[in-house]
This record gives C-alpha cells, structure tokens and sequence, in this order.
C-alpha cells in the first residue's frame, strides 16, 4: 500500500448529529436553541464550538451526550443512535461511551482522584480493582497518577481539571464533551489543561469542547460557530478535515502544538 492510499483513510466518525432541532419552553417562553444542527466529529478529533450568550452552544453539548433530547433530528454515538433510545437506555450509553468536563471542577470533594476517575467504571458495573486498575491507567495518560490518593482540594484547579479528563475518557469512553473547561483558570494554566485535552484526543477519542476563548479553540481541528442555535461558520467542513485527518492522528494541524 502506497502512503498516499494511507493518508486518505479517514478515522471513523464517532458522533453524528443530523438535523438536529431542540426546543424550549412553550408559548411566549418559546427558544429553539437548536434548529436543524448538522455535525460529525471523527476519532481523534477536537471540535470547538464557539457563539454568543445563549446561541445553544451548552443544548448542543447536552444533546450530544444524551442529557438532552431533540425534538427532531438524529443522534448516533458510535454505532448506537441516542435518538431511538429511551431514558434507561441513554443513561447506560452516556455512562459507557460519553465523558463530561465542566468549568466549575466537579469533582466529589470527598474521594480522593483515583476514587473519582474510579466511580463511574463502579457505577457500571466493573468489579473495584479493575476500575481502580483503570482509573490509574487514565491519571497515568493525563499525566497526574502521583495525585491518585490526594483529595481535590489538595490539588490546585489545572489538577484538578486533568483529573476530570481523566474521568471523562477512563475505560472505553472516548467521547469528551467540555463546557468551558479553562473558564476557571488562568491563561496558562488553561494552555496546559488544553495541551492534555488534546493529547488525549489525539490518543484515541473525539471532543466538543465549548469555549468563548479563540486561543483555547485554536487547540482544536476545527471550530463551528453558533447564532441563534444554527451553524453559521466553520473552519474547515468534514471533507476537508477528512483531507487533514489522513495524517495520522490529529496532532500538527493546531497553532497550540507549536511550542509544546
Ligand atoms: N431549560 C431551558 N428552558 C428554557 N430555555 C432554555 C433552557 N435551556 C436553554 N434555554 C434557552 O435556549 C437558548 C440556548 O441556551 P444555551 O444554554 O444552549 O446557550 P449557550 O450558547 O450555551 O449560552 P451561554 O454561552 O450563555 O452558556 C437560550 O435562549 C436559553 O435561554
């Protein structure tokens, strides 16, 4: 096989939203946060959405990962579509498959690191010392397994946030959704957070990560921006990046890798 033939494999879709529309409240209250979405992020790659107060940027994430349920339109998370399941059924997907980063740290104050990547393999059903196993493995990845025994608030906030990334992609979850990640730390800080999120992807998952900050969206393949719950703009369209993802993994193509 030439190189050329490999470099055109693209890495497989993970999620796929099409014509997606999610509406609010009712009568005068009524918003359609999302209105026909259309979207596919691949293996390996980072997605950044970005758009004004109230464009439907936290719907889109919510939907995304089974939180939220469009009135129209599709969902597919691998080979399971969201859409056709009922609430047991995406409550047991986004356990297995889909992992959340939100701005405000939560982490349970009361376990330790290890404990919190740990409980949702728990929660699944995976017996202590294999979760324990692998939540080692995921702080290992994130570059933080010597934290494993401390609680947070013995961690500063960019441990604590690797931590989170940790838990969101532990065992065989590899969809990341992030909802301002790097909201609560500084600028540098918030570079290195985006330096692990986007190690991590590259490693073998796909992410959405909202941010209103374009130098924490610049880590990311691509960018779709929102108004009024409609993609407007993109950076680049799935046809391009199926150009750029033959490269490899989706490490070179971020103006962030620059100084790593
Ligand atoms: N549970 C809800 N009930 C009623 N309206 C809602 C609800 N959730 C969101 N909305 C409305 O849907 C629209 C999209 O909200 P969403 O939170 O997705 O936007 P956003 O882009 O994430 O905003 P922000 O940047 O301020 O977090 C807004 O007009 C919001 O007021």
């Amino acid at each position: 096989m030439s190189p050329a033939t490999e470099a055109s494999e693209p890495s497989p879709v993970l999620l796929e939203l099409v014509g997606v529309t999610r509406v609010h409240g009712d009568g005068e209250r009524r918003v359609v946060a999302l209105r026909e979405v259309d979207l596919r992020v691949r293996l390996g790659e980072l997605v950044a959405v970005m758009g004004p107060s109230g464009s439907g940027k936290s719907t889109l994430l919510n939907v995304a990962g089974g939180l939220d349920t469009p009135q129209s339109g599709a969902i597919r998370l691998g080979r399971d579509v969201l859409t056709d399941l009922d609430v047991a059924g995406r409550a047991a997907l986004r356990r297995r498959k889909v992992g959340y980063v939100f701005q405000d740290l939560n982490l349970i104050p009361a376990l330790t690191a290890a404990e919190n990547v740990s409980l949702p393999r728990e929660l699944d059903g995976v017996p202590s010392r294999q979760a324990r196993k692998e939540a080692r493995a995921a702080l290992a990845e994130v570059g933080v397994v010597e934290l494993a025994d401390r609680f947070p608030e013995e961690m500063s906030g960019g441990q604590q946030q690797r931590v989170a990334i940790a838990r969101a992609l532990v065992g065989p979850r590899r969809l990341v959704l992030a909802d301002e990640p790097t909201g609560a730390l500084d600028s540098h800080t918030g570079e290195a957070v985006m330096r692990v999120l986007r190690q991590r992807v590259d490693a073998g998952a796909a992410g959405l990560l909202v941010t209103h900050d374009p130098r924490f969206a610049a880590w990311a393949d691509r960018t779709v921006y929102l108004r009024d719950g409609v993609i407007v703009d993109a950076t680049s369209d799935d046809d391009a990046s199926e150009l750029l993802v033959g490269a490899g993994t989706g490490r070179g193509r971020h103006a962030g890798d620059a100084g790593d």
